[in-house]
């Protein structure tokens, strides 16, 4: 008989009927690796799937967001929106132009032929070992990237801190599906090219040490056939666009409610470990609008609240179960049980 997962059965439990949950149908499975004395107990017992769906629900890994768009579309603006709005919470922010390569003094010597926008102009690979270490909670140290000389700082670096929210910006960050795989939420930003370039312009002539002729050759060789061949290919994966910007003061409050609501819960989990917040499904949120409703009727109010209480109940006994059960399989270990 095929595994049910834990949502599964709560979404069975949720439906229209619901008769209590068989706690008979989910199978014992073998152990997975344990990232929390709390997630240990709980990843000796639930099939993979079910482990999954358990750390989907009650996150203990900071929240990866990645920003990605064209050149000079308002990326950095928007990180920088967010994180004004998160005020209550920490947010560190990372730029994939802190992973250029930088140029050899070869190279140096023929800056106007060299391809910026092109994947292969990125140290991917410490990208990815960065990130990987700020998902794990650890600290990290990012270079800085000079866009006058195009060289990294050989002595110095940004010390980024573990925090509940990363914010991943570049316009390549959706490019690497290894990268890619790492974020919870991804926002593409969504700007004419008329105004970007007219953005770039200033930009790279005002902060960047360019002259206009430059940023035009350069633009029309390289900027925008690499933003037609990898940058707009990459916007399907984006689960939020955000059409102009910082402009957008109604996605960006929207964006930033959602990240607030999944915070919420990694709060939670974090004060109580051992807290299981049942993932909210369409029925469930639907059984809470209805017996809020002032006008509900009696038998409505009964019938719905009976049926969240039961799906509370049904899964604090499938956990006592699970913990009962490995307490049986440890004392047996132990040699107190034989
Ligand atoms: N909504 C906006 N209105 C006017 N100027 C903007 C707006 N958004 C960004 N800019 C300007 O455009 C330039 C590029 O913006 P930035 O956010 O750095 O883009 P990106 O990170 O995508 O390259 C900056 O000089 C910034 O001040
Ligand atoms: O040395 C460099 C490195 C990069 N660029 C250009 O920068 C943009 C990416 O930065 P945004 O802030 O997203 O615009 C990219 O289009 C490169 O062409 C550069 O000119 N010189």
């Amino acid at each position: 008989m095929p595994e049910k997962s834990m949502d599964e059965v709560m979404e069975a439990a949720a439906g229209a009927h619901f008769s209590g949950l068989r706690l008979d149908s989910l199978r014992l499975s073998s152990p997975s690796t344990p990232s929390s004395p709390s997630s240990a107990r709980a990843s000796q017992v639930l099939s993979p799937e079910s482990a999954s769906s358990a750390a989907a629900a009650a996150p203990r890994q900071p929240f990866l967001i990645g920003v990605s768009g064209g050149t000079a579309s308002g990326k950095t603006t928007v990180c920088d929106m967010i994180i004004q709005q998160l005020h209550d919470h920490r947010v560190v922010l990372v730029n994939q132009d802190s992973f250029y390569r930088g140029l050899t003094a070869e190279e140096s010597k023929h800056v106007q032929d060299y391809n910026f926008d092109h994947p292969d102009a990125f140290d991917t690979e410490q990208l990815l070992e960065c990130m990987g270490k700020l998902k794990s909670g650890h600290s990290v140290n990012v270079p800085i990237y000079d866009f006058k000389n195009h060289r990294r700082c050989s002595e110095s670096f940004r010390k980024v801190n573990a925090s509940d929210v990363i914010i991943l910006e570049g316009i390549l960050v959706f490019h690497d599906p290894q990268v890619r795989n790492l974020m919870d939420m991804k926002i593409f930003v969504d700007t004419d090219a008329d105004i970007r370039l007219a953005r770039r312009i200033r930009r790279d002539t005002v902060e960047r040490g360019r002259d206009v002729s430059s940023v035009l050759e350069q633009y029309g060789r390289f900027v925008k056939p690499a933003f037609d061949d990898f940058v707009l290919p990459s916007k399907k994966y984006a689960d939020v666009i955000i059409p102009r910007g910082g402009d957008n003061h109604v996605a960006i409050d929207l964006i930033v409610q959602h990240i607030r609501t999944k915070l919420g819960l990694h709060d939670l989990c974090k004060i109580y470990t051992n807290v299981y917040v049942i993932q909210s499904t369409f029925q469930i949120r639907g059984m809470h609008t209805l017996i809020r409703d002032r006008d509900i009727t009696t038998p409505d109010f009964v019938f719905y609240s009976d049926r969240l209480i039961r799906l509370v109940i049904s899964t604090s006994i499938f956990f006592s179960n699970l913990w009962i059960q490995i307490d049986t399989i440890t004392a047996m270990k132990l040699g107190l049980l034989s």
